[in-house]
């Protein structure tokens, strides 16, 4: 069977009557490619509608007004942030968006102290667009319904109880959105071909995106390595499953490596819920997958993944006066070229 990326029924494929080939093209897509859109997935359009708009407004500001929505801790993921590549030409803008506004607040929330140390570093919300926060939680609430339906109906074509995959009401989320900007630089023959996110697999369980744009600039990669455009279909949502799902399956469940190219002279946004089980959790592969003589997988632990992932990716991707900018917990904009 050539497996693609599958646009899938969701209300359909969970109820009690769904058609058996149906089940078995989403079992053929998380086994093999990790992705699947869903439509009919229960969101209102509306919800979806009002928090980008609310965010376009916010990615439309003058530039000097989004510096002032830069991480007062200089935290790559929380507030507005520019990537360039190394000749300083932007490839990405960003908006990232904590689970809790703050330490308070996760403490409200019921979150041990050290837990909720993880906001200290806070939310950035634009004076100039105060609904944002609301339509901003109310979206991202949403998506994690569809994150957690998905993973009932991936338990489901697998012949097993729907609550196999524990991702329950403590689970650790995070949001960004993605703003690609237009690519119409020289000194590439194809413009299509500038890659403005690299290949990867996320980190999580699953993530449940949504694109807006005029083109298929994201891209998952098949079984024999090749990609696949993923369509834009309005009002669509696309899941990947994540490294954490890989492991709680031992590996039976694929996780979804994606990229986006430019589309060159267009425009492209997408936004994403990223749905780990709660900090307390190690993951590691569970009794129906678990193969206890000969694992592959490594226990991980949620809360070391998430306590580490800044350093990691400083580590990695930062550049020296971010990097320092974090050291000093002061806000960090990226130099851009002119
Ligand atoms: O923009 C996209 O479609 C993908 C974004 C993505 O992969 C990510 O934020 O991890
Ligand atoms: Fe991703």
């Amino acid at each position: 069977m050539s497996v693609n990326i599958p646009v899938i029924d969701l209300q359909a494929a969970l109820s009690e009557d769904a058609p058996e080939d149906l089940l078995a093209t989403v079992r053929a897509a998380i086994e093999q490619v990790g992705i699947v859109q869903f439509v009919n997935h229960g969101v209102p359009q509306q919800v979806i509608d009002e928090f980008h708009q609310s965010v376009g407004r916010v990615l439309a500001l003058p530039r000097a007004e989004k510096e002032k929505l830069a991480s007062p801790t200089g935290h790559p993921y929380r507030g507005w942030r520019q990537w360039p590549d190394d000749f300083g030409r932007l490839e990405l803008e960003r908006i990232n968006i904590g689970q809790y506004d703050s330490a308070e607040d996760a403490l409200a929330a019921g979150l041990s102290p050290e837990h909720a140390d993880l906001f200290t570093h806070v939310n950035v919300w634009p004076p100039s667009e105060p609904g944002l926060r609301e339509a901003a939680f109310r979206y991202r609430d949403a998506l994690f319904g569809v994150g957690r339906r998905a993973l009932a109906l991936y338990a489901r074509v697998l012949g097993l109880p729907e609550d196999t995959f524990p991702v329950g009401d403590d689970a650790y989320t995070t949001f960004v959105v993605n703003d690609y900007p237009t690519w119409t630089h020289t000194g590439t023959d194809a413009d299509t071909e500038k890659l403005l996110l690299l290949e990867h697999a996320d980190g999580s369980a699953v993530t449940v995106l949504h694109q807006e744009g005029d083109y298929a600039g994201l891209q998952g990669q098949r079984p024999d390595g090749s990609w696949q455009s993923v369509p834009i279909l309005p009002g669509a949502l696309q899941v990947f499953s994540g490294t954490l799902l890989a492991n709680w399956t031992e590996g039976r469940l694929r996780p979804g490596r994606h990229r986006v190219v430019s589309g060159g002279s267009v425009t492209r946004r997408s936004s994403a819920v990223f749905i780990n089980p709660g900090l307390d959790t190690v993951v590691e592969p569970l009794p129906p997958f678990a193969d206890p003589e000969d694992s592959d997988f490594e226990p991980v632990s949620v809360w070391e993944q998430a306590s580490r992932n800044v350093e990691e990716y400083l580590q990695v991707f930062g550049r020296p006066d971010q990097v320092a900018a974090w050291r000093d917990g002061r806000p960090y904009v990226a130099e851009l070229a002119q």
